[in-house]
């Protein structure tokens, strides 16, 4: 058997060669940087970053799995996008709210992240360039899609360019260091109907309130005696609180989908894509299924559908579709063509990389 002194040594041997590599790599991504700053080009290019992603997980021989490959690179990108210039990113906060989690898994952590107080002021910064990116969350797996993110893009010309899955794995915490001790419980609405089953068979008579995000609650916790929050493990950290039970959501695959806003979506196709549009169809028998055919004939996969009132007439539409493949694929713009043809209102909101669920 090989001695451990002698592979802690041949650990320290291969770090410093990745040290080495990992600036070379920091050096070449500088240089590319600067000649994005000469010709006003995107720093940030999802497109060549998840290929990059892609095309390791490909290579990878193991026994490291491709969610730590992912992890690692995605750090490594991050520090070297920040020598070129950090990407400023708005998300909606407070600190160690799920939409945090979900912007540091895209933009790692040598980004420069902003939490915000509402999903409107999100959208607002990007909009008036105070921020280059917006993470705001837009479905949950058992709960539903977020109305009010899906309603903003009636109102802004922001495009999508990226999606990213969190999974959502909610804790009690708290102060104290027993559930006994538990006189009230808080959480944002969603993780409270989440938790429902487990509150009601361990903690049935104690008092639960509604507020505005996780991370919230957590907070409140960590000052309030008696109190306890339901929140992620990240808030847990943040404010120094036990957690005294794990997992409490009822469904142990439980995912929010978080979209990446900017003025522009992901422009050049990764291989592994998602378009999103939305549009209206006239006030006519099987206009919806009219303007859905043109999928179907050029076999384009449908993955997501959603409604809802255009608040500008009653009992009028917008629908929200979600298609796989990039809209510079020729059957993708052909089907996309024919849609548009067939509707009253048409828009693209953006090619890009399909999000790792893990
Ligand atoms: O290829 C580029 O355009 C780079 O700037 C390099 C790099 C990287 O580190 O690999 C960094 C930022 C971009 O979003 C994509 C990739």
């Amino acid at each position: 058997m090989e001695n451990l002194s002698e592979l802690r040594e041949e650990i320290d041997r291969i770090d410093r060669e990745i040290l080495t590599l990992l600036n070379r790599r920091a050096k070449i991504a500088q240089k590319v940087g600067e000649i994005k700053r000469e010709k006003g080009l995107p720093f940030y290019v999802p497109g060549r970053e998840a290929k990059i992603l892609s095309k390791l997980e490909e290579l990878n021989q193991g026994p490291l799995p491709p969610e730590s490959i992912r992890a690692i690179f995605r750090e490594v990108i991050s520090a070297c996008r920040a020598l070129e210039e950090p990407t400023k990113v708005a998300f909606l906060g407070p600190q160690a709210t799920f939409t945090h989690l979900a912007a540091l898994k895209h933009f790692g952590t040598s980004s420069d992240l902003r939490p915000k107080d509402s999903i409107d002021d999100v959208f607002n910064e990007v909009e008036k360039g105070r921020v280059d990116y917006g993470v705001v969350p837009i479905e949950n797996s058992i709960e539903g899609i977020v109305n009010y993110t899906i309603d903003m893009f009636l109102e802004t010309d922001l495009k999508i360019s990226g999606e990213v899955f969190v999974p959502v794995n909610l804790h009690l915490m708290s102060k104290e260091g027993s559930l006994d001790r538990i006189k009230k419980v808080y959480s944002h609405r969603h993780a409270i109907a989440q938790s429902r089953k487990w509150l009601s068979e361990n903690l049935p008579y104690v008092e639960v309130e509604e507020v505005s995000s996780t991370a919230r609650a957590a907070e409140i916790a960590s000052r309030e005696p008696g109190s306890a929050a339901i929140a992620s493990e990240a808030a847990a950290l943040l404010y120094d609180l036990n957690i005294l039970a794990k997992n409490i959501q009822e469904l142990s695959k439980n995912f929010t989908r978080f979209l990446i806003i900017g003025k522009s979506d992901s422009e050049f196709p990764s291989g592994r894509d998602k378009t999103s549009v939305m549009f209206s169809t006239r006030h006519e028998a099987g206009a919806l299924f009219k303007a859905l055919q043109p999928f179907a004939v050029y076999d384009v996969n449908l993955s997501k559908i959603e409604s809802r009132p255009t608040k500008k007439k009653p009992w009028e539409y917008v629908f929200f579709v979600d298609i796989e493949g990039h809209r510079k694929e020729e059957r993708v713009s052909k089907a996309l063509s024919e849609l548009e043809r067939g509707c009253s209102f048409f828009k693209i909101l953006g090619s890009y990389p399909t999000g790792f669920k893990e």
